[in-house]
């Protein structure tokens, strides 16, 4: 089977500054991905080149591919605005719009997309997405009130469920744990271990036993000293990264002898 995501020799820039380099990855549909590594590595910048979304930031740019599905995402003709609906993004702040309700954050992505959607549509729309990021029934009777209201653990769940209202194939996950307490965290956690039936998951966390809890494979990205680029050191299954890395680096970081 051909991987979902295939990134191929690809250097990631902020202007002049070369961040990244030459990562090749692949991705196979409905797995969760952990990228780890110390901070300054790229991660996000890389995980943000997965949706478009690093080139927002003036002057920088992407060389190589990122190929989903076999299309090149930064092939001519490309709608990025297309590519951000099928990948979305999940950050390290739960972001509700704080003046709109439980009901209208999930339906945000959606009006952006489409005009017309009908009341009972929308209601649809809005349990099912609220059902699959396992937020509706604490949250069915008060779908009016506000989104900034809920816990931080229930607003990360309400980006979540915000984020699938759209449809996505891929969710992107920025440290989607850092700012929520333990029980928070596992909830999310668990979470995502369903959503693995119908997306495919790359997370970006900090946090190792995270890394191993929930994610199929993790890639290890590093820099070799301050101000040279970040680079993927190695990616394989999750239990060969924390128990038989293939490079020292790895190991050395896995078991806490820097990072
Ligand atoms: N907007 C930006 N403009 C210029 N350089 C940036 C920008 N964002 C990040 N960088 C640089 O790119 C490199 C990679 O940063 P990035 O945030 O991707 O690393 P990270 O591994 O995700 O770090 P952390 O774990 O601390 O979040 C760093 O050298 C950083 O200073």
């Amino acid at each position: 089977m051909s991987p979902l995501i295939e990134v191929v020799n690809e250097n990631i820039y902020y202007g002049n500054f070369l961040a990244v380099k030459d990562v090749n990855m692949e991705i196979e549909e409905h797995t969760i991905t952990a990228l780890i590594g110390p901070s300054g590595c790229g991660k996000s910048t890389f995980l943000r080149t997965l949706n478009r979304m690093h080139e927002v930031i003036p002057g920088a740019r992407v060389e190589g591919e990122v190929k989903v599905e076999g299309v090149n995402l930064y092939g001519a003709g490309v709608d990025p605005v297309q590519v951000r609906r099928k990948i979305g993004m999940v950050f390290q702040r739960p972001n509700p719009f704080p003046t709109m309700s439980i009901a209208e954050n999930v339906l945000a992505g959606i009006k952006l997309n489409r005009r017309r959607i009908s009341k009972s549509e929308q209601d649809e729309i809005v349990e099912k997405a609220l059902r699959g990021a396992n937020l509706w029934n604490e949250v069915k009777d008060r779908l009016e009130k506000p989104g900034s209201a809920l816990s931080g653990g229930q607003q990360q769940r309400l980006c979540i469920a915000r984020t699938i209202a759209v449809k996505p194939d891929i969710i992107l996950m920025d440290e989607p744990c850092s700012a929520l307490d333990p029980i928070s965290t596992l909830a999310v956690e668990d979470l995502m271990q369903e959503l693995k039936s119908e997306y495919t998951i790359v997370i970006v966390t900090h946090n190792m036993q995270q890394a191993a809890r929930v994610s199929d494979r993790t890639g290890f990205f590093n820099l070799e000293a301050q101000g040279k680029p970040g680079q993927l050191v190695e990616i394989d299954d999750t239990s060969v990264i924390f128990e038989n890395p293939s490079q020292k680096a790895t190991e050395d970081y896995i078991s806490g002898r820097f990072g």
